[in-house]
């Protein structure tokens, strides 16, 4: 997978413009990711960017006020403008911004666009009020909304030429979409609750006694909420390991990127698995200071060559 499709000539003022928005609503709303988007070259940069701004679109829909039915609607009309940036017909006169970035992204790097009909899927999954039973059946939804924003990003990445194994890169960015996902889910296990929504599979609650009143303040007598939460960090680090597969693929400053991202998310899960009851507390955050430390830190290369002679030693 090449880094670009091919030389492209500098954006014009109007897609200067959409991408300049679409940075703004990455500053403004990627309380996490945008200390690893920050990272990249600026043709990268923006193109992630974009691809946040689109998902974020589709994000804030799924979690809004509307009702099911309207929710749906929105959704579809997105589907439909995704397919006018997937047909070429969208030029930089077009009054969506979001639109245009993403439209002038698509002709730089080589994006696999069904990646976001995946995030849409997903999110309508969230809209019908889907229960997942297993891991097997999270692992879809988790494919969907965060899995396949890996995928799309490598698009962007690309590997290295000659990179070993780098026929198994999107497998790995879906993993490492997977590991960021669940820790998502746990850190947001209350908020989530209020609105109604427990994504953790019924199984493992059931396991750990916590299938009553999941996500409360208190959790029932003789419930195993911090067992719970033990147990899917355990998961989500297996995934992280495997996910972590990606990052001696990628160039120093893609690798930075999602050293970065995953870096702080790691750091959230560590202070649940320190702490479990935090997530029924409130949002379980990390200070600014510690997420610059964590992008400075994968700039440096140091957790990328630390994972890369990991991930040579495994393989030994
Ligand atoms: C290879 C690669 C780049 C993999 C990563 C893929 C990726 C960025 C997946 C996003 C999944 C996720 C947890 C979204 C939450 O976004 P949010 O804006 O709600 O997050 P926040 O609440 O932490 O700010």
């Amino acid at each position: 997978m090449s880094a670009t499709v091919e030389a492209q000539p500098q954006p014009s003022a109007p897609v200067q413009a959409a991408y300049s928005y679409c940075e703004a609503v990455t500053g403004q709303q990627a309380r996490n990711f945008a200390y690893g988007i920050r990272l990249l070259p600026t043709e990268k940069r923006q193109a992630m960017s974009a691809l946040y701004a689109f998902s974020r679109r589709v994000d804030d829909i799924g979690d809004g006020t509307l009702a099911p039915e309207a929710k749906r609607e929105r959704l579809e009309a997105t589907r439909v403008l995704l397919d006018r940036v997937r047909a070429g017909e969208v030029d930089e006169d077009d009054t969506d911004p979001v639109a245009v970035a993403l439209a002038d992204s698509a002709r730089r790097f080589p994006i696999p666009l069904g990646g976001l009909d995946e995030l849409i899927d997903g999110v309508l999954m969230d809209v019908r009020g889907a229960t997942y039973e297993t891991w097997d059946d999270l692992k879809v939804y988790c494919r969907c909304v965060a899995g396949a924003i890996g995928r799309i990003s490598l698009g962007v990445f690309g590997t290295q030429p000659g990179a070993a194994g780098a026929d198994r890169a999107p497998e790995y960015a879906d993993t490492l979409g997977l590991a960021l996902q669940l820790t998502n889910i746990l850190r947001d296990v209350r908020e989530d609750a209020g609105n109604g929504r427990t994504y953790l599979p019924s199984d493992d609650l059931a396991k750990f006694g916590c299938g009553d009143g999941f996500g409360s303040d208190t959790m029932p007598e003789g419930s195993d909420f911090a067992g719970l939460v033990h147990f899917e960090v355990r998961r989500a680090r297996a995934l992280f390991a495997e996910g972590y597969r990606l990052l001696p693929m990628l160039d120093r400053r893609s690798g930075a990127c999602v050293a970065a991202m995953a870096g702080i998310y790691r750091r959230l899960l560590d202070r649940i698995e320190r702490d479990p009851e935090a997530v029924l507390r409130g949002r379980v955050s990390l200070p600014g200071r510690e997420k610059a430390y964590v992008a400075v830190r994968g700039l440096s290369g140091l957790d990328t060559r630390h994972i890369a002679r990991r991930t040579v030693r495994r393989r030994a």
